[in-house]
């Protein structure tokens, strides 16, 4: 079993019959999915998901899982989602697969969101991981011109010479910054610039990461009433 199969299999745990769940997207929650399509046919769990992805969307479906949409479940009980960098005090940079607007937005109305990872996310301070940030394709240029001037080196994400478009039909910039020594400050500059949609650092939202490695799998916790 490699590490993020060992992290997403265990965090389903969060998962109990009855509730409303956040599904992340990525190749570890992939593992949870899949974890608890599993445990739904063997030992009857129910449970309604919301999909933060078309990608996820399709796999839930291929599995069996009830789904609904965000507006018709929330407030959800549990989302449990991937990251590409993870701090001790549980500050993400998601979005590697360019997911991070709907999964922010399905986990700012989750009571609890869990992520999973393995040991190569777990950092000291966000930043080595360059930040994505979702923009309106019209006028992107000038839209990444703002952000480069918020202090970054931005590259708008293409395969083979053309854009990557979002779920939501959008682009994404990577933005380079460095470490960064304030991510909730640098999310608030970057969301109050004209034309970004939404960025992929996640302050203050997580409440637990299962972090597998060479160990096995350890979970952080946020302490109580640490939420923002
Ligand atoms: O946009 C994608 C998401 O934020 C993913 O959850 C994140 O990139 C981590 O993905 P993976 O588990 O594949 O490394």
């Amino acid at each position: 079993m490699n590490f993020k199969q060992a992290a997403g299999i265990q965090a389903a745990e969060a998962v109990a019959s009855g509730m409303k769940v956040g599904l992340g997207t990525g190749s570890t929650v992939y593992y949870t999915i899949l974890e608890l399509g599993r445990r739904m046919k063997e030992e009857g769990l129910r449970f309604t998901g919301v999909p933060t992805s078309e990608a996820t969307e399709k796999l839930a479906l291929e599995l069996g899982i009830p789904l609904a949409e965000l507006s018709e479940l929330e407030p959800l009980d549990v989302t449990i989602d991937g990251a590409d960098e993870v701090t001790q005090g549980l500050d993400l940079i998601k979005g590697g697969g360019a997911a991070h607007f709907r999964e922010k937005m399905v986990a700012a109305v989750s009571k609890r969101l869990v992520i999973v990872a393995d040991e190569s996310k777990a950092v000291g301070k966000l930043g080595a991981f360059t930040v994505p940030v979702e923009i309106a394709a019209y006028g992107w240029r000038s839209t990444a011109k703002r952000v480069e001037a918020a202090g970054c080196r931005a590259v708008r994400r293409e395969r083979e010479g053309q854009p990557i478009v979002t779920d939501n039909g959008n682009y994404v910039l990577d933005c380079d910054f460095g470490l960064i020594d304030d991510p909730g400050a640098l999310d608030r500059q970057l969301k109050g610039l004209l034309g970004v949609l939404e960025t992929g650092l996640f302050v203050g939202m997580a409440d637990a990461a299962y972090v597998a490695g060479p160990e096995g799998v350890r979970v952080m916790r946020r302490e109580a009433g640490e939420r923002s």
